[in-house]
């Protein structure tokens, strides 16, 4: 494949401003039907999300999709962010369970507004048939369907009922499967996402490797609806993660979902833990992504984020992490 690139080998090219002020520019996005305020999800991950999280984050408009790491309490989360007047959002695997879950949910009258298949190889009769499942018994439910990375697999997921496709193999922060299996798209997801999208019909998600909030608008430029970030999302106050004192400086656990940590045994480990700064609010930084966000638009030289889609960009390798940080 020609143009093998990842987020720190793009740079984005202006064009002539048209606002007066960077607050004139709309980050809002429309999935399933629903406009959130940032094309940005936090990651299905237990040390991410949890239901207070999903709660704060349904009742501002944010996008959330909760993990399926405590899967006897999905039927009453469902049931619960709806009584409130608020959308549910949930994850679900392959396993025979699941299938069963899916009919209970169906049985209880419970269709949750978005559903995410949420596993490693998503290329998978496994997955096409646990869309297909989910359209017979909870057709009214918006089905993001993954992990993929070439074209090939997101239209098959397309063409059995997947509504959006989530693309990322191995380029998070704490996967290990490019080490491990020698698989992936780790090093080059801004390049894969690129191909996946000119293939796809409906909205991608782009999951795994954001370093930067310019990596969101980077997302979008090279196809992406909405973009799935963990790392930069753990670490703030409320987020689950146990938070140890480390050389004097609070920090936060931060797990890969298929670590021996979240798993419990050390069986088909694809993913690490780590630790990172403690800092501060959700809110706070969920602002900050905002704001650079209109500046992004506001570089494009539109007022919504449709405009970063049509920019010019240039390869240039490793170019903005030669010694610079944002603090
Ligand atoms: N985005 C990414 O790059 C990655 C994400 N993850 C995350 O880790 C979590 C666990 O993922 P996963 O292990 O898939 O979930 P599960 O452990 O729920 O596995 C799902 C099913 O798929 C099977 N399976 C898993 N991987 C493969 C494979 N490579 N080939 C054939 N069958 C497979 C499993 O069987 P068996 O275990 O017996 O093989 C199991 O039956 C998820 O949240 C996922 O998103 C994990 C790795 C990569
Ligand atoms: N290979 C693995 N990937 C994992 C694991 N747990 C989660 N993930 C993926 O990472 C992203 C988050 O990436 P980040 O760069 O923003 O931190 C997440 O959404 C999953 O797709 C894992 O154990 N192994």
């Amino acid at each position: 494949m020609e143009n093998v690139f990842d987020y720190e080998d793009i740079q984005l090219i202006p064009n002539k401003c048209v606002v007066n002020s960077r607050s004139e520019c709309d980050t809002s996005v429309t999935l399933g039907g629903r406009q959130f305020k940032l094309p940005v999800v936090p990651a299905n991950m237990q040390t991410i999300i949890d239901e207070k999280i999903a709660l704060y984050l349904a009742e501002n408009n944010y996008f959330y999709i909760m993990h399926r790491f405590e899967p006897e309490k999905r039927l009453s989360f469902v049931e619960e962010m709806q009584a409130k007047g608020l959308y549910a959002s949930i994850s679900v695997g392959v396993k025979e369970e699941e299938y069963q879950f899916i009919e209970e949910l169906a049985k209880a009258e419970l269709t949750p507004e978005f559903i995410t298949i949420d596993i490693a190889h998503g290329h998978s009769n496994a997955v096409i048939n646990m869309i297909k499942h989910i359209k017979k018994y909870l057709p009214e439910s918006f089905v993001i369907a993954g992990n993929v990375g070439t074209p090939e697999a997101v239209r098959e997921l397309e063409n059995a009922g997947a509504d959006a496709t989530k693309v990322g193999i191995g380029p998070g922060k704490v996967c290990i499967t490019k080490i491990k299996t020698g698989f992936g798209t780790g090093g080059w997801q801004l390049a894969a996402l690129r191909w996946c999208a000119k293939a796809a019909s409906k909205p991608i998600i782009a999951d795994g490797g954001i370093r930067t909030h310019g990596d969101i608008a980077k997302s979008i430029r090279f196809g992406a609806s909405m973009v799935m970030i963990g790392s930069l999302f753990a670490g703030h106050e409320e987020s689950p993660g146990e938070t140890i004192e480390k050389d004097g400086k609070f920090v936060k656990e931060y797990f890969g979902s298929a670590s021996e940590f979240q798993k419990g045994e050390k069986k088909n480990v694809e993913g690490k833990k780590m630790y990172v700064e403690h800092k501060g609010s959700l809110r706070d930084t969920l602002t900050e992504m905002e704001q650079d966000l209109q500046s992004s638009i506001s570089y494009a030289g539109g007022t919504t984020l449709d405009s970063i889609r049509h920019v010019d960009y240039v390869i240039v390798k490793n170019s903005i992490f030669n010694g610079d940080k944002v603090y």
